[in-house]
């Protein structure tokens, strides 16, 4: 059986307690394609307000980070413990932001992915190219670097993680790869899974894409065999993430 399409909305940190709670109105209330798994991270100070507030739908909530540690002396961090203690299914790792911004290297989020899994989380890890690395040929270098780094420490189980191709250069740009330019990185993700994971995980990865995502190409995009889902940042603070969370309809 094919895996469920998956949409994450990645709210990023925007918003107000009350327009989150609208937001989630908005997606209780609409008619959701039952074969799609979605899942929305708003900021943490809003994620046990939005949990509740999701209850008895099925739509999940993920922390939009989390740091490796337990417990202890890392001011403004939330644990990948704190998350599973807080009943938070899903934590998003390795977004570019937190990359290019925060300076997370490919170990860093090796090890939170690591971490995170062996807390019985979800992972969405992102990974993918700046605008320079694709103009220099590098993107499936610097796609499998990111993917090798977790490979190292998680060899065996990747059943619990959703890896969200983003390229840089299309995150909050307006500027969104074709559907195929998308389909090509996402194919040589799906080859490199065949190649490295254990055998049968491949096939129950999903590869999903995010970058300019919107209610108008989500449909194309949706259309192509090796784009199994979105993550969707700009676009899931509005009504057309219904859209998006509907395009294989
Ligand atoms: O996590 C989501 C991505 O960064 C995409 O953001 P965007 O849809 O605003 O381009």
């Amino acid at each position: 059986m094919a895996p469920k399409f998956f949409v994450g909305g990645n709210w990023k940190m925007n918003g107000t307690l009350a327009s989150g709670k609208e937001l989630l109105s908005t997606l209780t209330s609409a008619k959701l394609d039952p074969n799609v798994e979605v899942v929305v991270a708003p900021p943490a100070l809003h994620l046990l307000g939005a949990q509740q507030a999701l209850q008895g739908s099925n739509i999940a909530v993920a922390g939009q980070n989390a740091y490796h540690k337990a417990s202890g002396a890392f001011t403004g961090e939330i644990s990948v413990s704190q998350l599973q203690d807080a009943k938070i299914p899903w934590v998003i790792l390795g977004h570019s932001e937190r990359r290019t911004l925060f300076g997370e290297s490919d170990e860093a989020v090796a090890d939170k992915t690591a971490a995170a899994l062996s807390h019985s989380l979800r992972v969405i890890l992102c990974v993918g190219e700046t605008l320079e690395e694709r103009e220099s040929n590098k993107t499936m270098d610097v796609v499998v670097r990111q993917l090798e780094a977790v490979r190292k420490q998680v060899p065996e189980d990747w059943s619990k993680i959703v890896v969200a191709y983003e390229p840089v250069w299309a995150i909050g740009t307006g500027k969104v790869a074709t559907p195929e330019q998308a389909e090509e990185v996402h194919a040589a993700i799906y080859k490199w899974a065949q190649e490295k994971l254990p055998k049968g995980q491949a096939e129950e990865l999903r590869v999903i894409y995010g970058g300019s995502v919107a209610g108008k190409n989500c449909k194309e995009l949706a259309s192509k065999p090796s784009i199994l889902g979105f993550l969707v940042g700009g676009a899931s603070l509005k009504p057309e993430f219904v859209d998006i969370c509907n395009a294989k309809l």
